[in-house]
């Protein structure tokens, strides 16, 4: 047996980008959850996706610890598969998934309906029967037509439990396309305009739907805490006027998901305990101004759960220098992450699996497939010397990477390994070329 020295990751300058277990390993390796990258890509080949169970597990509980006595529902799109739908309900957590096919994965796992939320903006006739008929702890309407075409199918004798997805014309988020507090895009009901306060009358006049609650959901890759002190203060004002026009009190907040993960050495991402305090206080504060009673709070995780989580790893497959600069090509891409070129999301890159001691300089790292636009790291410091087949490691790649992958020229979509105490499981296997060709009726 090989005795290995192992390092934790001085000379990546900022840990926090990937796994808490990742440590160096003997001639350049990296582990992750006490397993070796460059072994893993030896045995699965490339591109290929590495989640740490554990990580995934600890932060699950670091987001139940954040809000005592609140529920926490994981936002099943960052990613979702039975193991992941497994490790979020054996920590505790609910799941909010936006489609039948999302449901039906949490139902097969035997996750508890009551503990999942539904959203979608348009919602499918599928997508509201499966809810209704596993019986989802709640429905959030984020249309008016809505109201009606789900109160006609609700199965009885119980009503369903719903909520009302309000804009609360907050803006936050990353970037424009991941910002959905906002007015004038495609979700929830405006506050400003008086569409939810319809909507919130309309429901109440449905005897086959309980209204609960409210939500809203400010976007995506929010870094600051600020937002939701905002929303909870005027989320629990429009609780406070729903409870004068209507008489109602209703008992639950849910103030979704959006929490930043750095992607960066430096990226500013406050740590659940913090957005959770800040949530908590303002929410009492608000409370207390509107003299009303708190409410059971909801927030939705989703990249702040398995985005630190993942490792996605590319075999170089050229290197050329174009003018100024330097591209180093890989095996995988926007198929795989099309977070770079929808949102302009920066990321960080690592060489594994072998040491260099030549200089390091920066370089730009890019996918294998037919677009311009199809760049994967910018400005990524790599030694010198890479050449192809060397390997590339990539941090916080958890989240909405294979969950978003797609079946661009074929490649196929990359499989992925569950990594924990030094042992890895096949969770994904990669797609084949008969798979993508298994949909095509034989002309
Ligand atoms: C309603 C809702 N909840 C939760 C989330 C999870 O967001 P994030 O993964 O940024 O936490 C999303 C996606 O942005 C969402 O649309
Ligand atoms: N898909 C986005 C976040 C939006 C998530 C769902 N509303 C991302 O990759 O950052």
């Amino acid at each position: 047996m090989t005795t290995v020295s192992l390092a934790s990751l001085p000379e990546l300058g900022a840990p926090s980008v990937w796994p808490a277990s990742a440590v160096s390993g003997p001639a350049g390796d990296l582990l992750v959850g006490g397993v070796s990258l460059a072994g893993l890509a030896g045995q699965y080949g490339t591109p290929l996706y590495v989640l740490d169970e554990t990580e995934v597990r600890t932060r699950a509980r670091a987001w139940l610890r954040a809000v005592p006595g609140a529920e926490v529902v994981y936002a099943a799109k960052a990613f979702l598969s039975r193991a992941v739908a497994d490790w979020v309900r054996e920590e505790g957590l609910g799941l909010d998934v936006c489609s039948a096919g999302e449901l039906e994965l949490a139902m097969s796992r035997g996750f508890p309906a009551a503990r999942i939320v539904m959203h979608g903006n348009a919602k499918s006739p599928e997508d509201l029967r499966a809810a209704l008929r596993h019986g989802v702890g709640r429905i959030v309407i984020d249309s008016d037509c809505e109201i009606a075409r789900l109160a006609a199918h609700v199965p009885g004798p119980d009503p369903q439990r719903v909520m009302v997805r309000v804009l609360p014309g907050i803006e936050a988020g990353a970037h424009h396309k991941i910002r959905t507090g906002t007015e004038g895009q495609k979700f929830g009901l405006s506050l400003t305009s008086g569409d939810a306060e319809d909507a919130v009358a309309r429901v109440l006049g449905q005897p086959r739907l309980e209204l609960v609650g409210l939500h809203c959901h400010l976007g995506s890759q929010i870094a600051s805490t600020e937002p939701y002190a905002r929303a909870a203060h005027r989320m629990v004002g429009f609780l406070a006027r729903i409870r004068e026009r209507h008489g109602v009190t209703l008992p639950e907040l849910d103030l979704g998901g959006g929490f930043a993960v750095p992607y960066l050495p430096g990226d500013p991402a406050p740590a659940p305990a913090a957005f959770g305090r800040r949530i908590r206080d303002e929410l009492a504060r608000a409370c207390a101004e509107f003299d009303f009673p708190e409410p059971r709070l909801t927030l939705e995780p989703g990249r702040s759960v398995i985005a630190p989580a993942g490792v996605a790893l590319y075999r170089v497959l050229s290197v050329k220098r174009s003018g100024r600069e330097v591209f180093v090509a890989v095996d995988g891409g926007m198929s795989d992450n099309p977070r770079p070129s929808l949102y302009g999301a920066r990321y960080t890159a690592r060489m594994v699996g072998r040491s260099s001691a030549a200089p390091m300089r920066t370089a730009t790292v890019v996918g294998r497939h037919c677009e311009a636009g199809d760049v994967l790291a910018e400005s990524v410091e790599l030694p010198e010397d890479i050449r192809p087949g060397d390997l590339l490691a990539v941090p916080a790649s958890g989240a909405y990477h294979l969950s978003m992958a797609s079946g661009y020229n074929l490649v196929g979509r990359p499989p992925l390994v569950a990594v924990a105490g030094g042992q890895e499981r096949l969770l994904l296997r990669r797609e084949t070329f008969e798979d993508c060709m298994r949909r095509e009726v034989t002309p």
